[in-house]
């Protein structure tokens, strides 16, 4: 993205979400993105999958430039070519396992390819949960099928919005070497934004924004090295 800036409201009560924001984020790697709260992370999340529209400046899916699309071209996109992972997964109860995975494929009308199915959750480790609904699984393994949706269209990014923020320290651990395998073993890009230094040790890179700019990156992050990075920015009082 390009010189993103994001406003909310008009007038006295407007809030700059996002100020002139630019980043790059390459193909096939795990971009992790912090900052204190109101810092404009879900905001930059929901801009750069297309959720949300800038108030100025460009945003870039590989050779797409999101402006250019209308209504309909966008919901296309953020059908096909982009995945979602939310804190609360957001399943639909009365489906199971592979009603749930499939869903996307279903909406834009596109025959489910068996074998990636099956690839697809082998890979999240439910081959043996396809029957089940959400409610007779753990927290973790709902994030599993969250996640399996939104790899099932073989999207180009796969963005999570606090995908461990609702699950136990041991839960979330298997859920962030989920999506590190994601990334290594099938050379798929995610981002994430997280409050959790030990989950953005994961990613290659860290981004850090504050106040609606980008203040810093990190590559290679510890966890010790991120928290002490988020205790300079004032997040942690
Ligand atoms: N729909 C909206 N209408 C008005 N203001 C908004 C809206 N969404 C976000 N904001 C404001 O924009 C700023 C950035 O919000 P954003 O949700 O992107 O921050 P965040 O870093 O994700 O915060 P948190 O960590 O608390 O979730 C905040 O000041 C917020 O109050």
């Amino acid at each position: 993205m390009n010189a993103v800036s994001k406003v909310y409201g008009k007038g006295q009560g407007a809030v700059a979400a996002l100020r002139e924001v630019s980043a790059g984020i390459p193909r096939g790697t795990f971009t992790a993105v912090m900052g204190p709260s109101g810092s404009g992370k879900s905001t930059f999340l929901h801009c750069a999958a297309g959720l949300d529209v800038p108030s100025s400046g460009s945003v870039r899916l590989g050779d797409t430039e999101l402006a250019n699309l209308g209504e309909s071209e966008l919901t296309e996109l953020r059908r096909r070519r982009v995945g979602f992972v939310f804190q609360a997964f957001n399943l639909v109860p009365a489906l199971d396992v592979v009603e749930n995975v499939t869903l996307p494929l279903r909406l834009s009308g596109t025959r489910v390819d068996q074998g990636w199915l099956a690839e697809i959750l082998r890979r999240v480790g439910l081959e043996g949960r396809a029957g089940h609904r959400p409610a007779q699984l753990s927290g973790g393994q709902q994030q599993r099928v969250a996640i399996a949706r939104a790899l099932v269209t073989r999207p180009e990014v796969v963005f999570g919005d606090e995908p461990t923020g609702a699950l136990d320290t041991m839960t979330a651990r298997d859920v962030l070497r989920l999506l590190r395998e994601v990334v290594d073993g099938m050379g798929q890009t995610v981002v994430m934004v997280t409050h959790d230094p030990l989950a953005a040790s994961y990613a290659d890179t860290v981004l850090f924004l504050a106040d609606g700019r980008i203040v810093d990156s990190m590559t290679a992050p510890t966890p010790e090295k991120v928290a002490e990075r988020m205790t300079g920015l004032g997040a942690w009082k």
